[in-house]
């Protein structure tokens, strides 16, 4: 083949990558939000935020401080599994808590290339940050439950765990450094979230 021919239809180029699809996962305060719209930005996908598709009762029982439970959670996943499905070609970024391995499992169903994002990090760290957060419906009451709930991304799943301590502009290096073909380094504390922990994720 002459150099200057183009590469055959088959060789893998920059075209063929898949579009990221991520879900920024994890506990109330994390920073979902916030690191779900820079990323979002960054990578130029549209955003949503999980919070937008709960249902009126459920944020009337989360402002009264009672925790959602599986059967609350369920048509809600659900509903965020179907915007994963439509922006699976084009990619996109979902902030949503998915604190359980079987939430995950159902929004895998409707997106099996989904790659979460874990803000992960220290419970009094999120307390401060909740209750200084002003005009939101989740009580800081309510941080203890999800901490309970939380189950970490197992080795199985495709993702990563990153440090929500670091600030947002990091926290997007931070991605982009673990899913980059290199992968990431390893993080400072293998016990911690000391940095970007690679969990077998590329997007
Ligand atoms: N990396 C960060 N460093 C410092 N503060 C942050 C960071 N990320 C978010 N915050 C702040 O912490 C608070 C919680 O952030 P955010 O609302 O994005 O969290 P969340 O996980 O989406 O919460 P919820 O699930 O309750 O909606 C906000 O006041 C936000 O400005
Ligand atoms: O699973 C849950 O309990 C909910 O998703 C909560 O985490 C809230 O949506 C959110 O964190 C508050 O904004």
């Amino acid at each position: 083949m002459n150099p200057t021919d183009p590469p055959p239809p088959t060789s893998p180029g920059p075209a063929a990558q898949t579009p990221p699809l991520l879900v920024v996962m994890g506990v109330t305060g994390s920073g979902k939000t916030t690191v779900g719209a820079a990323l979002a930005q960054r990578l130029r996908v549209p955003f949503a935020d999980a919070d937008d598709f709960h249902s009126p009762a459920s944020v009337a029982k989360m402002s009264a401080g009672i925790p959602l439970d599986d059967d609350d959670r369920l048509p809600w996943l659900r509903s965020i599994g179907a915007w994963l499905a439509a922006h699976a070609a084009g990619g996109g970024v979902v902030s949503c808590s998915a604190l359980k391995r079987s939430y995950r499992d159902v929004l895998r169903e409707s997106a099996p290339q989904v790659c979460f994002v874990h803000l992960a990090g220290d419970q009094q760290v999120v307390s401060r940050r909740v209750a200084g957060r002003p005009g939101h419906f989740m009580p800081a009451s309510l941080v203890a439950s999800q901490f309970a709930t939380l189950q970490p991304l197992q080795p199985d799943e495709h993702g990563v765990v990153l440090d929500l301590t670091h600030d947002v502009d990091r926290l997007v290096e931070d991605y982009l450094a673990a899913a980059s073909p290199g992968g990431a380094p390893p993080p400072a504390d293998p016990g911690g979230a000391g940095g970007a922990t690679d969990r077998g994720g590329r997007s």
